[in-house]
C-alpha cells in the first residue's frame, strides 16, 4: 500500500495573487492500493466518487506521463480539509495522485517534474509549490511555462488561525469576479508589499505584516463573495492581528502575535461564528510525504 499525506495550503497570503502560498499542519492522508476493479474510491463526497475524481486524474496523468498502464486502484482518502474553502483542497488531490504514481512506479517522477505537471493540472503554481515542498513559497512561470520556486522562512513566534466558514467559494468563480487589468500604481502597490510580507513573516514583525498585508488584486473583489470579512477582520484587528482571505476564501486566515491573541480570536470567532471551524495552525516545514508498506509493516519513506 502506498501512503499519501499532503498538506493544506494557504495561497496568496493576502499580498501575493497566483505566486506566494503556504503549506499549513492540516493534513490529507490518502492510500493507493492494487485493486481487483478499475477503480473504488471511498472517503470523498459521493459526488466525487467517479473516474473524474482528481486524486484519479492526477494518478492517471502520473501514469501516462510515465508511459505505463493504469493500473486497478483502490483510493481512500482521509482528512477533513474541506472544499472549496481556500485551503487548497484541490492541490492536495493533485499532488496526491501525481505523487502515488510515481512511487507506484519506483519514484520515476522527479521533483521538478511534479512540480511542473501539478502546476498544469491546477492551472497557477501557488498552491501546488508548498503543498509538494513545504514551508512558504513564491513560485512563478517562466518562459517555458515552467514553475520556477523559491522557499522562505517563516518566524516560529507567528500564530496563524483558520476561520473556515460553513460555505464555499469555488475558486472557478472567485476568479471570474477579477478586474482584467492592473493599473501601474497598483502594480507598484502590490510588488512592494509582497516583497515587504515575505521578509515580514520572515522576521515576524507584526506591525510591517500589518502594513503590508494591504491587496488590490483580488481581496477587494473577493470580500463581497464572503458575508462575514468585515466582521472576523473586526476580532483579528482588535488583537493587533491581521486577516487575509486564504486562497480564493472562504477561509479567512489570522496572523497573532502571540497566545493571547491566538485565544481571543478563537473564542471570539466561535462567538460569533459558532458554526464555522476555527483552526489553529502551525507552518507544515514539509510537503508531500510518501510511504509503502505492505502487511502494515513499512518498506520505505
Ligand atoms: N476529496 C476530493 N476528491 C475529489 N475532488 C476533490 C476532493 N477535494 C476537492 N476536490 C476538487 O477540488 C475542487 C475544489 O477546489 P477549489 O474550488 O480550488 O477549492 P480549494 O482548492 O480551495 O478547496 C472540488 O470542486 C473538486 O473538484
Ligand atoms: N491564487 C489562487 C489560489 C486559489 O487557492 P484555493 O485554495 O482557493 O484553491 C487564486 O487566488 O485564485
Amino acid at each position: 500500500m502506498i501512503k499519501i499525506k499532503v498538506p493544506a495550503t494557504s495561497a496568496n497570503v493576502g499580498v501575493g495573487f497566483d505566486c506566494l502560498g503556504l503549506a499549513v499542519s492540516y493534513y490529507s492522508t490518502i492510500t493507493f492500493e492494487p485493486s481487483t476493479t478499475k477503480l473504488e474510491i471511498s472517503g470523498c463526497p459521493a459526488e466525487f466518487q467517479t473516474e473524474d475524481n482528481l486524486v484519479y486524474q492526477a494518478f492517471v496523468k502520473g501514469c501516462n506521463f510515465l508511459d505505463k498502464p493504469v493500473p486497478n486502484v483502490k483510493i481512500t482518502i482521509t482528512g477533513d480539509i474541506p472544499v472549496a474553502r481556500g485551503l487548497g483542497s484541490s492541490s492536495v488531490c493533485v499532488v496526491a495522485g501525481l505523487k502515488a504514481a510515481s512511487v507506484w512506479f519506483s519514484d520515476g517522477i522527479s521533483k521538478d517534474q511534479l512540480l511542473s505537471l501539478a502546476t498544469q493540472m491546477e492551472g497557477h503554481p501557488d498552491n501546488v509549490t508548498p503543498a509538494i515542498l513545504g514551508g512558504l513559497c513564491v513560485s512563478f512561470m517562466d518562459d517555458h511555462h515552467e514553475p520556477q520556486v523559491i522557499k522562505y522562512d517563516v518566524n516560529p513566534e507567528l500564530h496563524f488561525v483558520a476561520l473556515i466558514p460553513d460555505y464555499e467559494v469555488s475558486t472557478h468563480e472567485a476568479r471570474k469576479v477579477l478586474p482584467k487589468t492592473l493599473s501601474y500604481a497598483d502594480a507598484i502597490h502590490q510588488v512592494s508589499h509582497c516583497a515587504a510580507m515575505t521578509k515580514a513573516l520572515e522576521l515576524g514583525d507584526m506591525h510591517m505584516i500589518h502594513e503590508a498585508c494591504d491587496d488590490r488584486m483580488h481581496e477587494p473583489y473577493r470580500a463581497k463573495l464572503i458575508p462575514d470579512y468585515d466582521a472576523a477582520k473586526a476580532i483579528c484587528e482588535r488583537v493587533g492581528g491581521t486577516m487575509y482571505i486564504s486562497g480564493s476564501g472562504s477561509t479567512l486566515m489570522a496572523i497573532l502575535a502571540d497566545e493571547a491573541a491566538e485565544n481571543e480570536v478563537i473564542n471570539n470567532a466561535q462567538a460569533a461564528f459558532p458554526s464555522w471551524k476555527i483552526r489553529k495552525l502551525t507552518v507544515a516545514a514539509t510537503g508531500v510525504t510518501s510511504e509503502v508498506s505492505e502487511r502494515g509493516k513499512v518498506l520505505h519513506r
